[in-house]
Formats: C-alpha cells, sequence, structure tokens
C-alpha cells in the first residue's frame, strides 16, 4: 500500500527509467557527450592534417630521390640534408607520435559518468521492455522494427538494444523472449555494421542463441545452428565438444519436443488491452449538487457504476492549470515509493515505475484552487486528507495490482491518524498514445486516461471496510509521457459531510 511522503536513501536514486519528465536532462547530457566527442574529432583531424601534410611533402622528396639514387645523394646538398633529417627528424616525429590526442575530451567523459544510467537503469529499461511485451503480447521481432500494437513508428533497434534485452530475459529465465530478441539481434548484424568499439560478436550471439534454444529443448534447431557456428571455425575444440554434448542429449531423449510457449491471460492484461466487453452507459449528468458553487459552475460528471462508486469528470481541470502542475513538479520529481508494513516505511518497488512530486493543500494559489474542487466535485471535507501528489511515468511505467486503502489490521498507526482512504480522486493531465490505462481487474473496468478528465472512486464499503473490488492497477505505458495528479481522501474529517458512511 501507498505511504506518507518519506523520501528514502532509494526515493533519492536518479532511477532513469522511471520518468519521461526524468529522462529529458538524458538527452542534454547526450548533446554535450556529443560536442565533446566532435572536439575530440577535431583534436584528431588536427594531428591528421599535421602529419599527412608533412607527409606528402616527404614522400615526394624521396620519390624524386629514389628516380635516381646515386645522382641525388652526389650531391652535398642533398646528402647532408639526408643525414642530418634522419638523424634528427626521426625523433621529432616519434615523440610528436606518441603524444595522446584529445586527453581533456578523455577526462570529461571521465567525468560525467556518474551522471550516465547504471547496471540498475539498464536492468530497469529492460524489465519495463518486457513487461509492456508481456502485458500488451506484443511480437519482439515487430517491436524492434518499431510497430508497437500494430503501429508502425519510424524508429528501430540494433542488434545491441536486442542483444541486451536477450542476455536480460536468458538471466530472468525467459528462454522464449530471450531467442526472439538474439534471432532479431543476427539478422541485424548480417545486414549491418557496428562502428568497430562497439563490435559484437555474431558468433558470440549464436552461441548464446544456441543456449537459449537448449534451454527451451529445441535440440534440433540449437544442434543445427551450432554446426553452422562450427562450419566457419571447425578447429574451435570447445564448439566440437559443445556439438558432441548435444547430440549425446538428443540420443539419451530422442522424444522431446520443444517446450510449448503459452502464457494464461489475466483479467488484468485483458482490461490493460482493451477487450473487456462493452458495457451500457450507465448516464452523464452535470454535477450541480455537490455544492453550492456548482449551481453556477457545473461538471461534467458520467457515472461509470455505482458499486463499488464511481464517476468520470470531463474537463474539469483546465490547460493552463495541468501546465502549471506539471512546471510545479518537474523540478521536484522523485521515484514513487510504496509502503511497506514489515519494514514500516516507504519503499522503491519495482512494481510502481513513476516518479512523483507531492504539494501541501496551501501550496500555492493552484493546489488551493484544485483542492477546492475536488471538495465540489465529491462533497468531502479535504481537511486531513493527503497532499496532491503529481506523477509522471517513464519507460513502461506501471503501478502494479494494489488497494489505495490501508488494511487495516496491518496499519493501525496510519489509519489512526485521519482515518483510511475513503475516496481517491485521479486527473488525467494527459492524452497518453498507447496503454497507460487505470484498470480495475476484479470489475472489469478500465479508464484511459484523456487530458483534462478525473476519476473518483470510493475505496470504502458503508461499513467502513476496505472495498475488494476496487482493486486498481496502472497498466503499462506504452507510448506516451503520461501525468496524473491524484489526491486520496482520508475518512475522519468526513462526518459532517457524510454522517450517515460509517454504519
Ligand atoms: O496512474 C494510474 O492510472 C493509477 C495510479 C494509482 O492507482 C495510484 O497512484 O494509486
Ligand atoms: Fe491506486
Amino acid at each position: 500500500q501507498d505511504g506518507k511522503n518519506i523520501p528514502t536513501q532509494e526515493s533519492q536514486e536518479q532511477s532513469h527509467t522511471t520518468s519521461v519528465a526524468g529522462m529529458v536532462k538524458l538527452l542534454a547530457l547526450e548533446a554535450e557527450l556529443l560536442n565533446n566527442f566532435a572536439s575530440y574529432a577535431n583534436e584528431l583531424e588536427k594531428k591528421l592534417e599535421v602529419v599527412s601534410s608533412a607527409l606528402a611533402k616527404m614522400r615526394a622528396v624521396n620519390n624524386q630521390a629514389r628516380l635516381n639514387t646515386e645522382e641525388y645523394l652526389s650531391n652535398p646538398i642533398n646528402s647532408f640534408a639526408l643525414i642530418r633529417r634522419m638523424q634528427r627528424d626521426w625523433t621529432f616525429w616519434q615523440l610528436y607520435m606518441e603524444q595522446p590526442i584529445g586527453e581533456d575530451q578523455v577526462d570529461f567523459v571521465e567525468q560525467k559518468r556518474n551522471q550516465l544510467p547504471s547496471t540498475t537503469d539498464l536492468e530497469e529499461a529492460a524489465t519495463a521492455v518486457h513487461r509492456i511485451v508481456a502485458t500488451y503480447d506484443l511480437q519482439p521481432l515487430e517491436m524492434a522494427d518499431g510497430i508497437l500494437n500494430g503501429k508502425r513508428y519510424n524508429v528501430s533497434w540494433n542488434a545491441l538494444d536486442t542483444y541486451a534485452l536477450a542476455l536480460y530475459e536468458f538471466d530472468q529465465k525467459n528462454h522464449n523472449y530471450a531467442s526472439n530478441w538474439i534471432y532479431h539481434a543476427i539478422m541485424w548484424l548480417k545486414q549491418n555494421e557496428l562502428p568497430e568499439p562497439l563490435g559484437l560478436k555474431l558468433t558470440e550471439v549464436q552461441l548464446v542463441y544456441v543456449e537459449a534454444l537448449l534451454q527451451s529443448d529445441r535440440y534440433q534447431d540449437a544442434l543445427q545452428l551450432l554446426k553452422s557456428v562450427i562450419a566457419s571455425q571447425p578447429n574451435d575444440a570447445r564448439l566440437l565438444r559443445r556439438s558432441a554434448e548435444i547430440e549425446t542429449l538428443i540420443r539419451l531423449n530422442p522424444n522431446i519436443k520443444p517446450k510449448p510457449f503459452h502464457k494464461h491471460t489475466t483479467s488484468y492484461e485483458i482490461g490493460c488491452r482493451g477487450q473487456y466487453p462493452v458495457k451500457n452507459k450507465l448516464h452523464c449528468t452535470y454535477n450541480t449538487t455537490a455544492s453550492p458553487f456548482l449551481r453556477l459552475a457545473p461538471l461534467k460528471m458520467e457515472l461509470v457504476r455505482l458499486d463499488p462508486y464511481m464517476v468520470l469528470f470531463h474537463d474539469v481541470i483546465s490547460p493552463s492549470e495541468i501546465k502549471g502542475l506539471q512546471e510545479m513538479a518537474a523540478p521536484n520529481l522523485k521515484r514513487a515509493t510504496v509502503f511497506n508494513v514489515e519494514q514500516a516505511r516507504n519503499i522503491v518497488v519495482s512494481t510502481r515505475t513513476s516518479k512523483v512530486a507531492w504539494f501541501t493543500d496551501g501550496f500555492n494559489e493552484l493546489t488551493k484552487r484544485l483542492n477546492a474542487r475536488i471538495a465540489d466535485m465529491t462533497g468531502f471535507e479535504m481537511y486531513g486528507s493527503e497532499m496532491l501528489q503529481v506523477m509522471n511515468y517513464g519507460l513502461g511505467g506501471h503501478y502494479d495490482k494494489h488497494h489505495d486503502y490501508f488494511d487495516v489490521a496491518n496499519d493501525t498507526d496510519i489509519v489512526r491518524m485521519n482515518g483510511n482512504r475513503i475516496a481517491t480522486v485521479l486527473f488525467y493531465l494527459t492524452d497518453v498514445e498507447q496503454g497507460g490505462g487505470t484498470v480495475f481487474p476484479q470489475i472489469q473496468e478500465i479508464v484511459f486516461p484523456k487530458r483534462g478528465a478525473a476519476i473518483m472512486w470510493y475505496n470504502l464499503k458503508n461499513d467502513g471496510q476496505g472495498d475488494t473490488n476496487t482493486l486498481h492497477a496502472a497498466c503499462p505505458v506504452i507510448v506516451g509521457s503520461k501525468w496524473v495528479c491524484n489526491k486520496w481522501i482520508r475518512e475522519r474529517h468526513q462526518f459532517r459531510r457524510r454522517p450517515c458512511f460509517n454504519q
């Protein structure tokens, strides 16, 4: 369950993957590194220019001399010059050749190293890609070519990208996914070239493929591939031994079939894919009753369902308010955490990948205005509720299935303070091009982000117990920068407004 805003060591980490807004600075850093690389190229060019022009002159003299050596050397002007330059000049050229090039530029890269994504970042990014592929059942080969859920984008991955994904999946023992990514890497390497220091050996990739195939019990495919590698290096004893081992495996398991690859599709996944059965709309209305203000400015309100009570508001936050929230939040985004009951603190978890900034009710005119609006929308008292949260999701950003209410048995301290989370209000600050829905798998409801809309639902039943049907999740974002703003409303101070709620 989610907790209060207690910053922890882990939440301070950069975690590049987990918010699109947070990744913006990586592009700025990349531009700096490229400028530095250009200076490096410039240094190399300067030296190349010195060497090439000297070389041309020296070669001309030598070529001329060798046309008629005797004649050349019989002239003292020539013979002295030859002795002198060979005694002296090559010492200077040697020293010049030894001089390192672009040391400042090398230092610059070294200096920036701690701002570059870490191995943890890369692992998080690979985890996020896996999440997208698995949740939406995408084809790895299509994805590598920039086809996401049937829509073509004009971008693609190279062999280094898909091989990195393959190694991640291999380590996770997802050998089927690993095989798919490796297959792409091999095809790419056969048609394209990588710059020298990034070189990836085709045979290395093929040998990992052999192992991934074996792990999926595709012995014959593995053997066939290994034999083709051996054909290109017939004297490699290691490969010959491996091929003998695989032949033995085949002899010992003659009837083995490739491990079938089927995954049970969950209600969560069906929801995220937008495949719940279509429901009739209950009704749309203008809310003019929750507060006196609404008689003047009614809210466009759509009843999603009655139990648990859930309503969708349209155009409830304006573009300029959205811009205001994003500008306030962007410099303060920190990795979102989840309250851990055993450790009694907030921790970073892979089940919630986004960045968040929190704002007190009175932080500025905008937060005051939005809190007043939430009170109008819901009829609830804001006093004693949690701060506004502005969240931005990153690569494959999601929030796994959870309830917003606290499990009273475990979290008595938290609940005692201001009561449990009676309701949640979630504003959508952006449209999301693909993915990123808010899904309620128990009751088969999905709400896709719509800029300016907000969803509100009650987390508690009339008796104050948590309503398990409010289980929900933020589906992984496929394409888009998903921004939301949410408010968790607490129960304690509602007695005046909702006198009969706790029966
Ligand atoms: O972003 C979403 O769609 C849901 C977020 C959520 O459930 C939460 O922050 O508690
Ligand atoms: Fe939630």
